[in-house]
């Protein structure tokens, strides 16, 4: 019968020692980062790296190691962690041009998404990219666009009636309001347009912490199959509604949009550069990727919020129709009625959509209150930690309290209470949507 050999004990001593001295080796090295879990040899904080919840347990990891900056060390990554808004602002916003580049996890390259702003370093390319983004949703949100918002909005009062999955609703909604404010698509046309309202949108923004923590060598065909589908989505959501836009001005007939007011600002869309075209085409895109997504997790959340708290849906529901006198509210009434305002900022703050942002990385070593942070790191924010944080925003904020950012007679909105802009991400990178976002979740709270 076989048996296993009896091991050597002097080689197992001496594997022993190797592994004490290599723990204790990398302990040593990693004083000059920030702290954070010892680790093991080779493999690093790896089996460290909370898969639950992580920022909840960054967060607590801040509190046991009484610091707001952590570090981990996985193979080929170093994960800077911070929980401090002071920490954030000081990297993020006076260091930007050391910590405004991005992650490029070898998956999301095989995506190509580099042609999305959101995935690009900070460079020439990016700033051009995301001035042309803010020049036209910043300057055409007035009108006619805002009129998008809101019939989109409508659409899903009519469908919510009979509708027997409310997220679906939700997320058709969301993408609804981003793809008529870019390329005025409206419901009811129909081929794959329409298709693409169905199409559930990449959740980017949510696997990146997961994705940028898989090294390279990561065996996961799994995921190669889920890039090259990707990548088709990707391709499908940058060409089709584009080049459906071109037709219709060409045609004469097309509704008005970011996409068509463009298109109708060129002298002649056939002269046009196809580089002009096709950072155009990348831009809108990322409009549909950046902001479906993160509208749709907003509208989930309050959903939640007035499903376990029905006292505050009660009282908002009273306080609107006290003060609308009976219309349907708009995006007109946003920022005028401070009890929903405070709903809008507790969604925000309660759940987090991005609870650790979109990773920043350095782009060359830095030192910050004696720690060396290396070329390459990958720094999340811990959003969620940030805006729960009790000396900001008062007791139990675990729980769903919107009268927390309201004076104490609930008239007006409470100066002292810290704002709820973590939510938007920080320094250069800080979301360019959001304008747009708040008006779009309150018109669909409210509605
Ligand atoms: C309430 C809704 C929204 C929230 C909470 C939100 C949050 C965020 C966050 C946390 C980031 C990362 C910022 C950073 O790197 O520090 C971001 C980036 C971005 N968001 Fe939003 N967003 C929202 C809505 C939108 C909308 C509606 C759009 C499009 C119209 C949009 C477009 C973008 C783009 C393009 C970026 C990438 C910016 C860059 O990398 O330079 N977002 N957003």
């Amino acid at each position: 019968m076989y048996s296993l050999p009896t091991p050597n004990p002097l080689a197992v001593v001496l594997l022993l020692g190797l592994l004490a001295f290599s723990r204790f080796y990398l302990y040593q090295r990693k004083t000059s980062l920030p702290p954070g879990p010892r680790g093991w040899p080779i493999i690093g904080n790896l089996l460290d790296v909370p898969l639950m919840h992580p920022w909840k347990v960054y967060d607590r990891w801040a509190k046991q190691y009484d610091s707001g900056i952590l570090s981990l060390r996985i193979p080929g990554a170093t994960l800077i962690i911070l929980n401090d808004l002071n920490i954030v602002q000081d990297l993020f916003s006076k260091r930007a041009l050391i910590y405004s580049d991005r992650a490029h996890p070898s998956v999301l390259n095989m995506m190509d998404v580099s042609r999305l702003f959101v995935f690009q370093d900070y460079g020439e390319k990016w700033k051009h990219y995301r001035m042309v983004f803010k020049h036209q949703f910043e300057a055409n949100k007035d009108v006619p666009s805002r009129i998008h918002e809101l019939a989109a909005t409508r659409r899903l009062l009519g469908r919510l009636v009979k509708a027997e999955n409310h997220e679906k609703e939700l997320r058709l909604t969301a993408a609804d309001a981003i793809l008529s404010i870019t390329y005025g698509i409206q419901a009811g046309w129909s081929g794959s347009i329409r298709k693409m309202r169905n199409v559930e949108p990449l959740n980017l923004v949510d696997a990146l912490p997961l994705l940028n923590m898989l090294p390279s060598w990561f065996p996961g065909a799994q995921f190669k199959e889920k890039a090259t589908r990707g990548k088709k989505l990707v391709d499908q959501v940058l060409q089709t509604p584009f080049e459906y836009v071109k037709a219709e001005v060409a045609k004469g007939t097309a509704v008005s949009s970011v996409a068509s007011l463009f298109l109708a600002s060129l002298e002649d869309v056939d002269s046009a550069s196809q580089k002009e075209l096709d950072d155009f085409q990348n831009i809108l895109g990322t409009a549909y990727l950046g902001g479906a997504d993160t509208t749709v997790s907003q509208l989930c959340s309050f959903t939640l919020a007035m499903l376990l708290y029905p006292n505050v849906q009660r009282k908002a529901q009273a306080i609107l129709d006290s003060t609308i006198n009976g219309r349907l509210p708009n995006f007109t009434d946003y920022g005028k009625i401070p009890y929903i305002d405070a709903i809008v900022n507790e969604i925000l703050r309660w759940n987090p959509m991005t609870p650790l942002g979109v990773f920043h990385v350095l782009n060359r070593d830095d030192t910050y209150k004696g720690y060396t942070l290396p070329k390459g790191a990958i720094c999340m924010p811990n959003i969620w930690a940030i805006l729960h944080d009790e000396q900001r925003y008062g007791p139990h904020v675990n729980e769903f309290i919107p009268e927390r950012f309201l004076t104490e007679d609930g008239g007006k909105m409470n100066p002292d209470i810290s704002d709820v802009d973590a939510a938007f991400g920080f320094g250069r990178r800080v979301c360019p949507g959001r304008g747009r976002g708040l008006v779009l979740v309150f018109s669909e709270y409210v509605d």
